[in-house]
């Protein structure tokens, strides 16, 4: 392929619709969070979702891979699509859907296992190893693609609580890594962390942009803007205006979304 080539293909990749959500809507019992969302989020490009408190955007995030399933008073309506399929259909299987579409927390939640075992997890369970040898290529991949290999090799056997904060959450980056997601949640991954390990995380966040989708909640309007491509204001459940991180930040169309992004409401 010729460069002009090989740059539209690589256009074309960042056009590629990955999720599409229609008419979603969510209830907590009788609470009305979310009301009736559209949107398509691309493939191999990095969206922020921000907004004020209790907006609504976790509950959308985590309508991306069902989380909402585990809350029982939780109810979802409409359809969101992986690669144009429903992913609430009957025959999806939620533990094969969040090994396609990973979540990093707020809060790093390493289990309670080695370094190793952390990552060799999801591989395991999902049966994504023949042997030994190809589990710690898995693991060693992964920690590379966290940018943690270089800290933790020597030490593959330790504890990951044991570790920094920041490096625990690469760890949890690197734990959703390993089963080759296609799609990557991430709740205010930075929140917990310093501005060192923020700037870390955020580098990291670019970098696997050239592999898969990003989704990040961030209450952060500096750090969206640093790290993504696309932005989703949501206000009182409604997605109100959702394009180009520069126009959303340049340009608001919504003047819900210019009051946000200039701090007059939050
Ligand atoms: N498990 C739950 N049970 C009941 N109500 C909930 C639950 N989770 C969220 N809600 C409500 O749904 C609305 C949206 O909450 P959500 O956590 O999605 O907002 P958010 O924009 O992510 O907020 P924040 O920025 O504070 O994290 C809020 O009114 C919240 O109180």
């Amino acid at each position: 392929m010729n460069d002009m080539r090989v740059a539209e293909a690589r256009m074309q990749q960042q056009t590629d619709t990955k999720i599409s959500a229609r008419g979603v809507q969510v209830h907590y019992g009788d609470k009305h969070a979310l009301k009736d969302v559209n949107v398509d989020i691309l493939d191999k490009t990095v969206t922020a979702f921000i907004g004020p408190s209790g907006c609504g955007k976790s509950t959308f995030l985590r309508c991306i891979n069902r989380m909402n399933d585990t809350i029982d008073i939780c109810r979802v309506a409409g359809r969101i699509a992986l690669d144009g399929e429903d992913i609430y259909d009957r025959r999806v299987d939620p533990v094969q859907l969040r090994a396609r579409v990973g979540m990093v927390f707020q809060k790093p939640n390493p289990f309670p296992k080695s370094i190793y075992d952390n990552v060799a997890y999801g591989p395991r369970i999902h049966g994504l190893a023949r042997n030994r040898a190809e589990l710690d290529e898995i693991v060693e991949k992964s920690l590379r693609g966290a940018a943690l290999w270089n800290e933790v090799k020597d030490r593959l056997n330790d504890p990951g609580t044991g570790l920094s904060g920041g490096q625990q959450q690469r760890l949890c980056i690197a734990r959703a890594v390993a089963t080759q997601p296609e799609v990557l949640l991430m709740d205010e991954p930075c929140s917990a962390l310093d501005p060192i390990a923020t700037g870390q995380i955020e580098e990291l966040i670019d970098q696997l942009r050239t592999e898969f989708s990003l989704v990040i909640v961030t209450h952060s309007m500096q750090q969206a803007a640093r790290v993504s491509q696309k932005t989703a204001f949501f206000h009182l459940g409604n997605l109100v205006e959702y394009g180009s991180t520069e126009d959303i930040f340049t340009n608001p169309r919504d003047p819900r979304t210019e009051s946000y992004i200039s701090g007059r409401i939050g």
